[in-house]
């Protein structure tokens, strides 16, 4: 390892270690940690089923950067490099189009079999896969309606998708050896105000009802129910609210998945974590990046990335929270917007972890307003981007920008080519 690396990590450690913070033992934490990284960022989510389907259900990727993968080859080979960028040992999120398969075969006709190449990569890199049904880009989800729908015939169709989704979930948690987080998150809602809000989501909870029917071990899968406030084309009124979804993941023992780019531009999910975590077991995160709407903007080191970091580390909720990445960037280079996205993520986990948080909490039990702020402020530069270098390279991976060289040469060597 780089010397320079080595002689600032010690140096570091000196002045964490005088607030009591054990950065060996930091790193250890940190190396357990895994973050789901979403396939559909490598393809601005298209997918591989219907090739020739536009993008729908309210959400929208802007840019064409060249090279996206357009195979489900193309597609590991890309997640493997940007996995060779970032720290640690992770888990790969896949949506139901990205089956890899050369039969044509509809949602509601997908099995384990479809993703057994999936499967038997993520054996060979040491990889966790998480899973979500594919409720939009569908003719069947034209009109923006699906689990919710009022035509029975659509509606079942749906269920049927998800039902299949879970089995395909309990096979990767199975083959793996740990459980695949299956997240449910619907597009339903209108335009415009509705006149009756309730019987959608007296669909939308029967539906789940019937698709969680049936039990499946939470060593193999855990299910997570997705809530949003608006989306193009259902600005008025969504179904999945955050209160409808509250409301079934508790009364269900469901995890919620909070997205950061699903509510109020002023409303944080930081400010959330520790509520729900005290009346559910599990929480899944979509981190994200909301600029002005639900943009999915590539995650940054910003404030809410950094509140949700040390919400997580302050209250122990890391051990029953799944962490995963939401975010499609299609203006720069694929595998960038992963590495830079999902380095941020770690590193504030890293950030958090090394401020001292048992003095702060005693501090602020005591009522030394003063003193706490103080401490918090002057730790915004304590040295941990030499501590995260030390990670990096103790992990065999790049150290700081080192890493865009590489995205670089892929790019031209095979991106550029594809
Ligand atoms: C593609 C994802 O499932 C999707 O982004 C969903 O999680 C979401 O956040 C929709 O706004
Ligand atoms: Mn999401």
């Amino acid at each position: 390892m780089d010397q320079t690396v080595t002689n600032t990590y010690n140096e570091a450690k000196k002045l964490y270690a005088a607030h009591g913070i054990n950065v060996d033992e930091v790193l250890e934490k940190l190396s357990q940690i895994k973050i789901s990284l979403h396939c559909w960022q490598g393809d601005d989510v298209r997918g591989f089923l219907f090739k020739d389907k536009e993008l729908s259900g309210g959400i929208a990727v802007t840019g064409s950067y060249p090279g996206r993968a357009g195979t489900p080859d193309e597609l590991r080979k890309d997640l493997e490099k940007a996995l060779s960028l970032i720290p640690g040992k992770h888990k790969v999120n896949l949506h139901a189009i990205y089956a890899d398969t050369d039969e044509k075969v509809d949602l509601d006709e997908l099995e384990p079999k479809h993703f057994q190449g999936w499967v038997d990569w993520a054996k060979d890199q040491g990889l966790g896969l998480d899973f979500n049904p594919t409720c939009f880009s569908h003719p069947k989800a034209a009109d923006g309606f699906t689990l919710s729908h009022s035509d029975e015939e659509i509606r079942r169709f749906w269920i049927t998708h998800c039902k299949a989704s879970r089995k395909i979930a309990e096979h990767f948690g199975r083959e793996l050896g740990q459980p695949c987080v299956t997240n449910f998150w619907v597009p339903d809602g209108y335009k415009d105000t509705p006149v009756d809000r309730l019987s959608p989501r007296v669909r939308l909870k029967e539906s789940l009802d019937e698709i969680f029917s049936e039990e499946i071990d939470p060593q193999y899968n855990i299910d997570a129910v997705e809530s949003k406030l608006f989306g193009i084309g259902s600005e008025s009124y969504v179904v999945g609210s955050h209160e409808f979804y509250m409301g079934y993941g508790l009364t269900r023992g469901k995890a919620i998945c909070l997205d950061a780019g699903h509510f109020h531009p002023t409303e944080v999910i930081s400010n959330k974590l520790s509520s729900i975590l005290m009346f559910s077991e599990q929480l899944l995160l979509h981190v994200s990046r909301p600029v002005r709407w639900d943009s999915d903007h590539v995650v940054t080191m910003d404030d809410e990335l950094m509140d949700i970091a040390r919400e997580l580390v302050r209250g122990d909720l890391l051990p029953r929270t799944n962490i995963g990445l939401d975010f499609f960037d299609g203006s720069i280079n694929h595998i960038a917007a992963w590495v830079i996205g999902t380095r941020n993520t770690i590193k504030a986990l890293l950030r958090a972890m090394l401020e001292p948080i048992e003095e702060l909490k005693r501090i602020e039990q005591e009522g030394d307003y003063t003193s706490r702020l103080a401490l918090v402020e002057e730790f915004k530069s304590y040295p941990f981007g030499a501590v995260w270098d030390y990670y990096c390279a103790s992990q065999g991976t790049p150290v700081r920008e080192q890493w865009l060289a590489e995205v670089k040469a892929y790019e031209q060597e095979v991106l550029l080519k594809r």
